[in-house]
């Protein structure tokens, strides 16, 4: 690591002669394999862009330039670049790099990002900014072919070809979103690849390169002559063009020298610009070359094989076990229809579009219109199920609202990677969803304690006639027997799991189990408590918790969702409404804060949401609330 060692200021990077640019993009390579090969994270996206970041570092003068990437999942190499080599090795670690641009994490993160879309109007903003206050300095977004399908990508770009601020807009190219990308755009960007122009344009451009002026040719930049050049050189992006955005390309993106000089002229055109560069996917590693699906976002993996180093279980995930029943339930019914915002496979739906191609819509990423989509088709008579990962249902609360709940018609929406997600940290995190759908009339919201109830819970949402939320979390189930014949659950009716005691947990969702263990532990040591499954977060079971209110002297709640809002609120609203309140009640759940990036188990502990946790804060809560901890009820 000769090279990358002696970059010391991304100033030293503009020194390195072409051999050496070239050993660099190598070097970067193998410590972003290596690193993520331990780690797990984002390797195919972050391969794929190795160039381009070698090549905009070359360029452009950041951090007074702005860079802003798309997701954020594919800036490894420009973190590694801007002073945080050194740290590489605790990417996504409690306590380390950040997986993504984290705006105190660097000077050179010039904008967070996580969800995707979002790049453009970031970018847009800076530029405006920067107009403002009459400074100069470039603003640059680098989005993806996948992120280009959210509409927020549209809306920005309807706007930057109004205000026709200067800021360059790449678009990296992969045909890839995580899956195959889709849809019309990307139907119109491969025909721009293929088309007979571009063959001729890239025979030319050798030559149109040698002999175009580079940075500070006043002549050609005052004429507008540089523009025209460029543009002439390479083919019309008709579609960017008339949004009153000048296109340049295609060029290879994975081609160093191609990319260091085409930005070298485009860094001179004055107004908006979309450079339309192609890249490969996983590029350098050939594993990521052939799957980059599988290695889009991987855990640890052996890097001579490309295999996965996760210990091998045959307890499923949820996901798997929303897969299969949605799968068995569309066997039998045929008006179940699926939808996935570009993530099939991340959400179980891949067999069932695979089964069901007529039935299923990979929309890309596109949440809202999802959302709005499937009130369209239960207007129109179907039950569609829509699979989105909780924190990227956020985008679409007004599209539940209006378009779903305020028509009461029956969507299904099922809420994957709900609670804490892990590695990928605080833009992940699935922990509002209670608290921003809990207050819209009409909802249903359940939460399954397993796999079993996962299974009998979608019997009950695609029985009914309303809408529905399911949320579950990421990673493994529980591993319990699964019923032969699922039936569905009672509406509004709890589970009772264990009745002692003066002390009653009621407990939704990952909470249950850590809930019994927590009781069994207390029991041991001559603590009784009941223990209430709730299942629904909306409805309430009314009776039973005003039973509860009146014979228990403390409840407990204890759900994975911020506090602000969630579960444990809507009990004691429910309680507080009725003049309940006559026990004491407390609320375990997350914190008014953003939770951090770390392993599931790691943030769930340090949030005390395990058994030990609540076994110690009910101890806690035994004296100040002057329970009888042996008294059995
Ligand atoms: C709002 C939102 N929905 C879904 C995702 C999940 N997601 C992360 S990256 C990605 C694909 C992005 O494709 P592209 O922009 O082409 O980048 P590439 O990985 O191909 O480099 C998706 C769907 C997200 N981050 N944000
Ligand atoms: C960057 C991004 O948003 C996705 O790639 C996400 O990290 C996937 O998460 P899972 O690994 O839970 O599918
Ligand atoms: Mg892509």
């Amino acid at each position: 690591m000769n090279i990358l060692k002696n970059i010391k200021r991304t100033s030293d990077l503009k020194l390195l002669l072409p051999n050496q640019l070239t050993q660099l993009a190598e070097e970067i390579r193998r410590l972003i394999i290596g690193v993520t090969s331990a780690n797990g994270g984002h390797l195919a996206s972050s391969l794929g862009v190795v160039e381009l970041t070698i090549a905009l570092y070359k360029v452009f003068n950041f951090p007074i330039d702005k860079l802003v990437w798309d997701v954020g999942h594919q800036a490894y190499a420009h973190k590694i670049l801007t002073g945080r080599r050194d740290k590489f090795y605790t990417l996504r670690k409690s306590g380390g790099l950040a997986g993504f641009p984290k705006r105190t994490e660097s000077i050179y993160d010039a904008f967070g990002t996580g969800h995707a879309s979002t790049s453009i109007s970031a970018a847009l903003g800076m530029a405006a900014a920067r107009d403002i206050d009459n400074e100069d300095y470039k603003v640059i977004a680098v989005i993806g072919d996948g992120a280009l399908t959210g509409g927020e990508a549209f809306e920005a770009l309807n706007n930057v070809g109004a205000l026709k601020k200067d800021m360059l807009i790449i678009l990296n190219d992969n045909e890839m979103s995580i899956a195959k990308n889709v849809g019309a755009l990307s139907s119109y960007l491969s025909q721009i690849r293929t088309a007979p122009e571009y063959t001729k344009a890239k025979k030319n451009l050798g030559n149109f390169l040698h002999h175009l002026p580079k940075l500070g040719d006043t002549v050609y930049k005052t004429a507008g002559m540089l523009k025209d050049s460029i543009k002439n050189a390479f083919i019309a992006g008709g579609l960017f063009e008339e949004m009153g955005i000048s296109y340049i390309g295609p060029v290879d993106g994975n081609n160093l020298f191609e990319l260091i000089n085409v930005l070298q002229r485009v860094e001179n055109i004055r107004g908006p610009v979309l450079l339309h560069i192609f890249t490969k996917k996983g590029k350098g590693y050939i594993p990521a070359e052939n799957k980059p699906d599988k290695f889009h976002g991987i855990g640890r993996f052996d890097i001579q094989t490309g295999e996965s180093l996760s210990s091998p279980t045959t307890v499923p995930t949820y996901t798997q076990v929303f897969s299969k029943t949605l799968l068995e339930m569309a066997r039998t019914d045929k008006d179940i229809v699926a939808i996935t915002a570009a993530m099939p496979g991340g959400t179980g739906l891949t067999p069932f579009a695979q089964q069901y191609p007529k039935r299923f819509f990979d929309v890309g990423i596109a949440e809202e219109h999802a959302i709005t989509m499937a009130a369209g088709l239960a207007a129109a008579g179907k039950k569609p199920v829509v699979a989105l990962y909780s924190t990227f249902a956020q985008r679409g609360y007004d599209q539940i609202l209006h378009d779903i709940c305020l028509q009461k018609l029956p969507v299904t929406l099922c809420l994957d990677r709900a609670g804490i997600v892990g590695e990928d940290g605080p833009t992940h995190h699935g922990v509002f969803d209670y608290s921003f759908l809990r207050h819209i009339p009409n909802i249903m919201i359940m939460a399954p304690k397993d796999e079993n109830e996962l299974q009998r819970m979608m019997y009950t949402a695609l029985a009914g006639k309303a809408p529905v939320v399911l949320r579950y979390p990421r990673g493994q189930a529980y591993g319990v027997q699964m019923d032969k014949e699922p039936q569905p659950i009672a509406i509004a009716k709890a589970e009772i799991l264990e009745t002692k005691g003066e002390i009653a947990i009621v407990a939704i969702g990952t909470m249950v189990y850590p809930a019994v263990e927590a009781a069994k532990k207390l029991a041991a040591e001559g603590i009784f408590c009941s223990v209430v499954n709730a299942r629904f977060v909306k409805p309430l079971d009314k009776n039973l918790l005003l039973k509860l209110a009146a014979t228990k002297k403390f409840i407990l709640t204890v759900e994975e969702n911020v506090l602000a809002g969630g579960f444990g609120s809507a009990v004691l609203e429910l309680l507080c409404q009725n003049g309940a309140l006559q026990c004491a009640v407390k609320c375990m759940g997350l914190p008014d804060q953003f939770i951090p990036q770390g392993s599931r188990k790691e943030l769930l502990q340090m949030n005390n949401l395990t058994a030990e946790g609540i076994a110690s804060f009910i101890k806690e809560n035994i004296e100040i609330n002057k329970i009888n901890p042996t008294g059995a009820l």
